[in-house]
Formats: structure tokens, sequence, C-alpha cells
């Protein structure tokens, strides 16, 4: 068994303005630069109490990495700060070599772009078809168009080919609503590789699927990670998933980083304090099954 300790932050500050800049860390595989770089975030909102305090996170090319943690944890708050969508109260945020404290103007939505997201709940336009669903990835690209006719031959063989990728490409002509929900998200997988992202975070991917669909799901997302060189955050709520499908576990207790190590030095023993009581140190069954 591992004992966890209180994870280090993975590196020391970066200077304000300009790409994100190359720091030491005990979890960076090979000599690759971090696509993303958290530094002792804090954030809260409105008058709240603080609901990240102190999280340090690198993301580096090629990995994927498991956030784990309670309900109330942070952990969609972790990933919202990565897209501009959680208030920082201090510490930076770097995605991509942009400082999301210090943006320009239309730089916000350039980092949005960027980020390919998964959701629990797949979040498809259920009354449009699959390969519409794809296409909406390449809105960015593509600017203010219709969505029925404005997409280029080459947007719509892109779409049909990350399709077949994800393994759907028969189903492209189908009502999204029509699909399983483990071919909902393979379809919003393939949208989210459309805007050719730089970064994908899934928000409990696998949350509304059954066992065999949750591992073909995550199989897959690791697949990206390592084949497009795409950094891969993925919540769970289901230990043994993350242990069998994370190269790095990410485990957040009341907002402050718990674990942070790689997946094959850690076991469940060592991710049960993640989930301890406060007045008892028990485990939270709940979170463990
Ligand atoms: N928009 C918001 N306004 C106020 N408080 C919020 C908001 N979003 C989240 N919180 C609070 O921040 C804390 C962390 O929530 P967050 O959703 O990040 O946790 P989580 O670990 O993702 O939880 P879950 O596993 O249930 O999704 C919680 O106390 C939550 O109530």
């Amino acid at each position: 068994m591992i004992a966890p300790a209180k994870a280090s932050p993975a590196g020391g500050p970066t200077p304000a303005g300009g790409p994100a800049q190359h720091t030491q860390s005990t979890h960076e595989p090979g000599n690759a630069l971090p696509l993303v770089s958290v530094r002792d975030l804090a954030v809260a909102y409105g008058t709240g109490p603080l609901v990240l305090d102190g999280v340090d996170l690198d993301l580096f090319p090629r990995e994927m990495v498991a956030l784990l943690g309670s309900s109330g944890s942070g952990k969609s708050t972790l990933m919202k700060s990565l897209t501009g969508f959680a208030p920082i109260s201090s510490g930076s945020v770097r995605v991509a070599g942009y400082d999301l404290a210090n943006l320009r103007r239309g730089q916000l939505r350039d980092v949005r772009a960027s980020v390919g997201q998964v959701f629990q709940q797949f979040n498809l336009v259920g009354r449009l078809s699959v390969l519409t669903n794809v296409l909406t990835g390449a809105l960015h690209d593509a600017g203010p168009i219709n969505l029925v006719g404005g997409f280029t031959s080459a947007h719509r063989k892109r779409a049909l080919e990350l399709l077949d990728r994800v393994g759907i490409a028969h189903k492209a002509k189908d009502d999204a609503r029509s699909l399983s929900g483990g071919q909902q998200q393979r379809v919003a997988i393939a949208r989210a590789l459309m805007q050719q992202p730089k970064l994908i975070l899934a928000d409990e991917p696998v949350a509304s699927l059954d066992p065999k669909m949750s591992h073909q799901v995550l199989d897959l997302l690791r697949g990206i990670a390592r084949e497009d060189g795409i950094p891969v955050l993925v919540s769970l709520h289901v230990m043994p998933l993350a242990l069998e499908h994370s190269d790095r576990i990410i485990g957040l207790r009341h907002g402050e980083v718990l674990v942070s190590d790689s997946t094959e030095r850690l076991d469940e023993s060592a991710l049960e304090p993640i989930y301890a009581h406060d007045d008892e140190g028990a485990s939270d069954d709940d979170d463990l099954v």
C-alpha cells in the first residue's frame, strides 16, 4: 500500500503573459511541455467559501489524467477553471500558452475553441442528425453558418472520418436522440475531435453508462490521448475505472489536492482517504463502488 500525502506542487509559478513555461515535475512524461499549468489556484463563487484552494496541476501531451473526489470536492470547478468559467480568486491558470487571468479581447473564445468537452449527459441536439452534431464541433472554424447546408465538403469528410474512428459511421444520418447512451457519447467525442482540440475535458463521461460502455468510452478517450497527443482530463466517481484507464490520478478533497501520482504507484487503499469522512475517517461507500 502506498500512503497518500498532500501532493507537493508540480513546479514553481510561471511568469505572467506569454506561453506556459516548462517547470520540473515529478509526473513529467518524457521531456514534453505541459499543455496546462495550474499553480496555487483558489476559486470562490461570489462571497462564498473557497471551493478550490492551493491547487496545482500540470497536464502533458499523450496522458489521460483521472480526477477523483467526493461530490462537491471541486472536480467540475477545476475543469471550469480551465475554460474561464470559474471565478479565479488567486493563482494562475495557463492553457495552451494562454494565461487565463490576462487574456486579451477575443482570446477567451480561442481558448474555449481549443478545448473539447465531453459531458455526462452527452449534450447533443437530439433532433439533429449524428453527422450534423459532429459538424457543430467545427463552428468555431467555419464561422456563423447554416447548420444544415453551410459546412464545406472537407468538414463533412472529416466528420465522417471521425464517426468511423469512434465506430458509428453507419449511424451518421440517424437522429442523435435515437442512439444509445454509449453511442451518443461516441458522437460527443467525435464532435470534440472535430474542434481539433489541444485539450479534452471529460466531466463524468461514463456516469450514465453501463460498465461495458464505460470501459469502451474510457478506452476510446485514452487512445485519443496517446495517438493524437492530446491530454485528457477525466473526472470519475469509480476508483477501479480510474485505476484501469488513467496514467495519473489527481484526488481532490474539500477543494485541495490530496493525491497526485502516477496510477501505477496507486491502489484503492491509497485513494480511500480522498473519500474519508471528516469525523471518523471512514470511507464513503457510495463513492467507492
Ligand atoms: N455556480 C456555483 N455557484 C455557487 N457555488 C457553486 C457553483 N458551482 C459549484 N459550487 C459549489 O462549489 C463546490 C464544488 O462543486 P463542484 O461542482 O466543483 O464539485 P464536484 O466535485 O464536481 O461535485 P460532483 O461530483 O457532485 O459533480 C460545491 O460546494 C458546490 O456547491
